[in-house]
């Protein structure tokens, strides 16, 4: 079995970006900035929020983390966004999700400008997702494509199967699927006979948000699966795939942690030195 480590691959990409950040400051005398938001006091967000700004520091970028109280209102929130629109050292825009009860994310998300929305959650990346345009792609799913790619697994004319259809992880990542000429199925909680779905897969993606929900016997033999599951439990942080089953069936798996994680903040930063160079015209 191939561990696909997303741990080491986003520690080479932090590394890359960095000399490449390096470069682009000594041409054009700018450094990337990206805002981080955050609302409320929700413990994982905190951690999440600190990984990503010691991944900047890493890559060189400018992290610029603006903590808010739960008790913020939705047009101080507003304010803000609005105001980091305007903010020529800003490149990207990042509000954690979720947000205290009563603020409404989807407006907030709507305002970020789209130039800046390196998160890819505005529904103009979305479209442009959809329409198969260049555009910010959400980073979960684009860090799972990234990480395939940089083991050299490609998915085009294979089956794959999703496990999950939200907004920021199943439909994304079905659709950049699909742009890489995959044959893509999308199961959920209604669908019938999953496991049958799952056996009839090449690649299995899971995004269930369930531990162990992915068992040895709805798994291909020499199947390609990445676990997109991120569950705290009494016994850690584990994933939706039961790894230790699987490990003598599968060609390559992603570990949990250290597995898709670290390759979500990893395309952050490539998503926000992207639109750095965009913004120089580069
Ligand atoms: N606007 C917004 N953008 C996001 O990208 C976003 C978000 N909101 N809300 C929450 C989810 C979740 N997410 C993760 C990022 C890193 C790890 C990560 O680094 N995980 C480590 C373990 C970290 C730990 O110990 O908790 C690993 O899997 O190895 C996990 C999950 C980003 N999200």
């Amino acid at each position: 079995m191939i561990l696909l480590d997303g741990k080491a691959t986003a520690a080479a990409i932090r590394k890359e970006l960095g000399e490449k950040v390096g470069i682009l400051k000594s041409t054009t005398g700018k450094v990337p900035g990206l805002a981080v938001i955050l609302a409320g006091e929700d413990p994982a967000s905190a951690v999440y929020v600190r990984n990503k700004e010691r991944a900047c520091a890493e890559a060189g970028i400018v992290s610029k983390g603006y903590k808010l109280p739960a008790s913020t209102t939705q047009e101080e929130l507003e304010g803000l966004i609005r105001k980091l629109n305007e903010d020529d050292s800003v490149h990207g825009i990042l509000l954690q999700l979720p947000v205290p009860q009563g603020l409404d994310s989807d407006r907030c998300l709507d305002l970020i400008d789209p130039d800046k929305d390196v998160d890819g959650f505005h529904p103009v990346s979305v479209g442009r997702l959809t329409l198969g345009l260049p555009g910010f792609r959400s980073c979960t799913p684009a860090g799972v494509m990234t990480l395939l790619d940089r083991y050299g697994l490609d998915v085009s004319g294979k089956k794959a199967v999703v496990i999950g259809r939200s907004n920021i992880v199943g439909k994304p990542l079905a659709l950049m699927l699909l742009q890489r000429n995959a044959t893509v199925t999308v199961c959920h909680s209604r669908t019938a006979n999953l496991a049958e779905e799952v056996r009839s897969a090449d690649f299995v993606f899971a995004a269930v948000g369930r531990p162990l929900f992915v068992t040895r016997d709805m798994v291909k033999d020499g199947a390609v699966v990445v676990d997109v599951g991120i569950n705290r439990t009494d016994a850690g942080l584990v994933g939706d795939c039961d790894f230790k089953a699987l490990e003598s069936k599968v060609a390559a798996m992603t570990p949990v942690p250290g597995g898709v994680g670290p390759m979500t903040i990893a395309q952050l930063l490539i998503n926000t030195v992207r639109s750095f160079e965009m913004k120089q015209g580069l």
